[in-house]
């Protein structure tokens, strides 16, 4: 087999290639590209590692040709275009803890430096001015420090405020009334937040909900003398509007380690006294960087190498464990989605996908993915587990999901079922040894078959000479026959044959089998 490639586009603790060259993978460490260097190199790789610097767009996706997925050693992920990745079939994955703690050390670092001017007082000392009259700071202890955005970050952040004994209050529309007394924390609305705080800091990802967040309307309604921290994203504030703030004296000091536009070079901020900023260095400690740097070439390194998924943000997780135990089953789901998806000609409003036995115990959403993505694939090439959810939804095909733990007939068992214009059909299969799969059933005739290359499904009038007719028929055009698999409703009723063979068989074999006395119908079916 040959080695998964990957490429780390952005700088990343050393520990990063040593795994993925550990877990078996090819690493290139190449950083600082310009996009179009990007573009040039990015379609000979599986598996891309970034920080923050790399922007994966459209046109990066567009060349990514061998790409499977991106990993990023770190946790906002505004720099990748997921829908489009998804669209692509690229998984996201992200390293969601790894440097939270990093992150709200930094916040609480900046809020510090703020309150008692600690940049402009070191460089003036530096300067000689020893200028002890010139600085006058706030203590935080009982202040209110108003928290936007109370996640992993945010949270950690109200812990450490709460034992600098601040008070904070939080705003944060998924945060429930039981996790706010769990944090300690008043959870409030955001105009209250703002007339509250003596302290704002921010925690949530640029969302188009959150961008602008502090608008020039909102910072209006903050409390006069308000400090500002914003470690998250640039975008969540206005920077003209929080100028404009900063000038009047209505905010007394901001501070930035993020910006609308990065890197940041130049900014109309950095002409005001009471401003301070770092250059995104939120995630920047040695612990947090080796922490997601182990992270994500773990993560990408067991997809890439065992299929295995973790902090996906765009697929269902399947861990390093239940992935061998998975894998039989997502080729039977996938199998039997694609069964379905080539015999079935009307449009499909929707899928049901239902497991029995041990398949009722396992992960069910790989199992679906897998599903969808044989029943689309007919459709179109490019279809994968990851964008056949996606996909699905946006055809507006409703996917059912239904368990039954005990057992039936089989130990295990995955049936497909399509609602058509003709009813409801389905197809079932189990796996032989807890590994090979078999379809059982097709259309309510139990068959026993493996679905496997190429094939050739045959409805026809159960009657005797047929097999005989269909086996000359094949022989003469030097198609040779693998497997051969019957089945019926009732003696001297509808039959039907399941025919594996060696190669494809082409329209004109098709058209002569279709005529033969008593065939029903005849196509043609391929497996993965
Ligand atoms: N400066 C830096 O180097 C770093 C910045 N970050 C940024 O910090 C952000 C937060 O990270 P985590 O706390 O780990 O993420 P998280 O996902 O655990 O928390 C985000 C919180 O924001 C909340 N939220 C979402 N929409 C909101 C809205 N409209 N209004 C108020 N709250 C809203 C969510 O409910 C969630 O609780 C990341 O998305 C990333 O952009 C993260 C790490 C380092
Ligand atoms: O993890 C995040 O969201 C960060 O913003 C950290 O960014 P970085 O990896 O330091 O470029």
């Amino acid at each position: 087999m040959t080695k998964p490639k990957v490429l780390i586009s952005d700088k990343m603790d050393p520990n990063a290639k040593r795994i993925f060259e550990e877990r078996g993978c090819d690493v290139d460490v190449i950083t600082g590209e310009t996009p179009e260097q990007l573009i040039a190199r990015i379609g000979e790789y599986d598996g891309l590692a970034i920080r923050s610097s790399t922007k994966v767009t459209k046109e990066i996706l567009d060349a990514a040709t061998n790409l499977k997925v991106i990993g990023r050693a770190g946790i906002g992920v505004d720099n990748v275009d997921i829908p489009y990745a998804s669209g692509k079939g690229v998984v996201v994955m992200n390293t969601p803890f790894g440097n939270s703690i990093t992150t709200a050390e930094h916040a609480i670092a900046m809020m510090f430096a703020l309150a008692r001017q600690i940049p402009e007082a070191n460089a003036q000392t530096k300067e000689g001015k020893w200028p002890k009259n010139a600085f006058m700071g706030v203590e935080v202890t009982g202040k209110t420090l108003g928290l936007i955005g109370a996640g992993n970050i945010g949270s950690i952040v109200a812990s450490r405020a709460l034992g600098l004994k601040m008070k904070v209050v939080a705003y944060d529309p998924f945060l429930t009334p039981e996790r706010a007394v769990e944090m300690g924390v008043e959870k409030a609305d955001l105009d209250t937040l703002l007339a509250k705080a003596d302290f704002i800091t921010l925690h949530t990802p640029l969302t188009e909900q959150t961008r602008n967040i502090l608008s020039e309307d909102n910072l209006a309604k903050t409390k006069k003398g308000v400090r500002i921290v914003n470690c998250a994203r640039g975008g969540l504030i206005d920077e003209n509007a929080l100028k404009k703030m900063l000038d009047s004296g209505h905010v007394a000091g901001a501070a930035l380690d993020v910006f609308q536009t990065e890197p940041a070079k130049e900014s109309p901020l950095f002409e005001c006294d009471n401003f301070i900023c770092t250059p995104h260095l939120g995630a920047s400690t040695t612990e947090a960087q080796v922490n997601v740097a182990l992270q994500v070439a773990e993560q990408l390194a067991d997809y890439l190498v065992n299929g295995g998924v973790t902090n996906a943000l765009n697929m269902p997780s399947l861990s390093a464990e239940e992935a061998p135990k998975l894998k039989p089953y997502m080729k039977l789901a996938e199998q039997l989605g694609s069964l379905v998806g080539q015999l079935t000609r009307d449009s499909v409003p929707r899928i049901s996908i239902h497991t029995e036995g041990a398949a009722a115990e396992l992960n069910m959403k790989p199992m679906v993915a897998a599903v969808l993505s044989g029943f689309l694939r007919v459709q179109s090439d490019s279809v994968n587990m990851v964008n056949a959810p996606y996909l699905a939804k946006e055809r507006g095909l409703e996917v059912r999901e239904v368990k039954t733990e005990r057992e039936g007939n089989y130990h295990t068992l995955i049936r497909v079922s399509v609602k058509t214009e003709a009813g409801e059909r389905s197809v079932a299969g189990t796996l032989f040894n807890n590994a090979d799969p078999r379809l059982i059933e097709l259309f309510g005739i139990k068959v026993e078959a493996e679905l496997t290359g190429h094939m050739m499904y045959i409805v026809n009038e159960d009657a005797p000479g047929f097999i005989g007719r269909i086996g000359t028929l094949l022989g003469e055009n030097g198609i040779n026959i693998g497997t051969f698999n019957l089945g019926r409703r009732e003696a001297g009723g509808e039959a039907i044959l399941l025919l594996s063979v060696d190669s494809a068989v082409n329209d004109e074999v098709l058209k002569a089998a279709n005529e033969l006395p008593g065939v029903k119908l005849v196509k043609a079916l391929t497996f993965a």
